[in-house]
C-alpha cells in the first residue's frame, strides 16, 4: 500500500504492547506503507516506575522512542493502537492522551482515519475485548474508520480468535501465551489495505 502513512501508537510498561507495535510496524512496512512507532507520554509518577524493575528497564530501554504527537495524528491515514489492558479499560496514559484530541476533533482532522487495535492482559479472559472496544467508543466519536480484523485470515484462529483486534495473554513472568505475531502482521496489513482503498476513493 504505497503512500498511506500508517502511526502505530502503543503504551507499554512492561514491553508486550511496544512487541506487538513492532510486528505491527513490521506487517505495514511489508504492505508498503510509510510507518511510524510512536509511545503514548508515561505520566506515572517516577516513584512507581521505579518500584517495578521490569516497567523501570523497559522505560529506559525506550527512551529514544518518540513521543506521539497530534501532528502525527494529523499526519497519519491510518493508526493502530497498541495498549495493554487496565481494569478491562485504556490505561490512564492513553485516555490523557485521547483527551488532548478535542481541537483536532472539533476541526475534522480525525474523521475518516483507518483505526485498529491491539491489546494484552494477564488473564484470558481479563477484559482483552472490552478494552479494544473501550478504545473503539473514542474513535467513533473521531469519525474514524474501524477497521477491525474479524475473521478475515485463518490465522486469527490460531492466536485466541478475537475478532476485535489482537490480543495476547501475558503470563506472570511477562511473557506472552499465544503466538501473535503472524495476526499483528495481517491486522497492521489489512488495516493499510483498507486505509489504501479509503484514499484512492478520496482522490
Ligand atoms: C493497574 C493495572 C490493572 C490491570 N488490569 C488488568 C485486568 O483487568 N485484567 C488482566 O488480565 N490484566 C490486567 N493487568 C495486567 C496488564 O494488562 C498486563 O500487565 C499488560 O497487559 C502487560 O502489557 P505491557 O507489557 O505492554 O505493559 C493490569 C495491570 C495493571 C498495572
Amino acid at each position: 500500500m504505497e503512500n498511506v502513512k500508517l502511526a502505530v501508537i502503543y503504551y507499554s510498561s512492561t514491553g508486550t504492547n511496544y512487541q506487538m507495535a513492532q510486528w505491527a510496524a513490521d506487517g505495514a512496512k511489508e504492505a508498503g506503507a510509510d510507518v511510524k512507532v510512536l509511545k503514548v507520554p508515561e505520566t506515572a509518577p517516577q516513584a512507581a516506575i521505579d518500584s517495578n524493575p521490569a516497567w523501570k528497564a523497559h522505560v529506559e530501554e525506550t527512551a529514544a522512542v518518540p513521543e506521539v504527537t497530534l501532528a502525527d495524528l494529523e499526519w497519519a491515514d491510518a493508526i493502530i493502537f497498541s495498549i495493554p489492558t487496565r481494569f478491562g479499560n485504556v490505561p490512564g496514559q492513553v485516555k490523557q492522551f485521547l483527551d488532548t484530541t478535542g481541537g483536532l476533533w472539533f476541526n475534522g482532522k480525525l474523521a475518516n482515519k483507518v483505526v485498529s487495535a491491539m491489546t494484552s492482559a494477564q488473564n484470558a479472559h481479563g477484559g482483552q475485548e472490552q478494552t479494544l472496544l473501550s478504545l473503539y467508543t473514542t474513535m467513533h466519536h473521531w469519525g474514524a474508520l474501524v477497521a477491525s480484523p474479524g475473521y478475515t485470515d485463518p490465522v486469527i484462529f490460531s492466536s485466541g480468535g478475537n475478532p476485535y483486534g489482537t490480543s495476547v495473554t501475558v503470563d506472570q513472568n511477562g511473557k506472552m501465551v499465544e503466538d501473535v505475531e503472524a495476526t499483528v502482521k495481517h491486522q497492521a496489513k489489512r488495516t493499510v489495505t483498507v486505509a489504501g482503498w479509503v484514499k484512492q476513493g478520496n482522490q
